[in-house]
């Protein structure tokens, strides 16, 4: 990290959402110190602490915080509905309110309590190939799925794929895969969802920029948008990631994402880790 005088204290909070892992600084009333390279250092599972994002916290003049998201590839991710669950978990409790405001680059987010969870409208989704108007055949060799994803923008880029087995579904060789695609200028995030009825999906995730993870919010909220879309789901749905159960809502103002955060330590980074990087 390029200090001239590398901060001596680097305090974070590591938290998940459905096994879905951040790293989070809260950096409101000081200077943003996340980098690519500081990123990827702190992403790394053996010499760093690991994460699928890293999440910072900023003074906000238009919302009750700003909210930044970074991969572990040290990539920006414009959208992240787990860690905003999470982030929005803990500014509820700061504030004692039951409804604050973030601001992401996807625009200003409302995280609401409810009960134990904590439920986010995740905006209006994006369709990105409009002219088709749903879904485009993508030409990936020997695909074994239906090769007529349907592309929802949540913020960030999604691909659905609908498939038989999910369970079966080798999501890490076609997750690499379709991410690295032509047809995605700007790379995407692929998801492959099993419609178990008209309430219930299974989903499994490859993320863009971090491969696969136990859950992801806005990719949720693609899979639910998608699976509508096609006619094989109601708006309000259930799904099973493999980190467990988050309940999508597609209504007027948005897609609504519920579901568990979870505060699993605060530490802080050593001056020495943060010299090296
Ligand atoms: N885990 C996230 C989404 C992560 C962003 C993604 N990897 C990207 O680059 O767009 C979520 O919960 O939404």
């Amino acid at each position: 990290m390029q200090h001239e005088h590398p901060p001596s204290r680097l305090p974070f909070l590591k938290m998940h959402g459905l096994g879905n892992d951040f790293v989070i600084f809260d950096s409101r009333g000081s200077a943003a110190v996340v980098t690519p390279e500081l990123a990827r250092a702190i992403g790394d599972r053996n010499r760093g602490v690991g994460f699928d994002q890293l999440a910072e916290i900023r003074s906000s003049d238009m919302a009750d915080i700003d909210l930044d998201f970074w991969n572990s590839d040290g990539s920006r991710a414009g959208a992240c509905g787990n860690a905003t669950r999470c982030v929005g978990r803990l500014i509820l409790d700061e504030t004692g309110k039951d409804e604050v405001t973030i601001r992401t680059e996807r625009g200003i987010l409302i995280a609401r309590r409810a009960g134990d969870e904590v439920s986010v409208n995740m905006g209006h989704p994006q369709l990105m190939w409009d002219e088709v108007p749903l879904s485009r055949p993508v030409d990936v060799e020997h695909l074994p799925l239906d090769g007529d994803p349907v592309a929802v923008g949540m913020g960030n880029p999604h691909v659905v794929f609908f498939v038989p087995n999910a369970e079966e579904t080798d999501v890490a060789g076609w997750g690499r895969k379709v991410e690295f695609d032509p047809l995605f200028p700007q790379r995407t995030n692929v998801e492959f969802a099993e419609v178990r009825a008209r309430n219930e999906i299974r989903m499994r995730v490859w993320e863009r920029g971090t491969g696969i993870t136990l859950a992801c919010g806005s990719g949720a909220c693609a899979t639910a948008v998608a699976a509508n879309l096609r006619g094989l789901t109601d708006k309000k749905v259930r799904m099973e990631v493999d980190g467990g159960w988050l309940t999508l809502d597609w209504r007027e103002d948005g897609v609504w994402m519920t579901g568990p955060t979870q505060l699993v330590f605060k530490a802080e980074f050593d001056a020495s880790f943060l010299e090296r990087v």
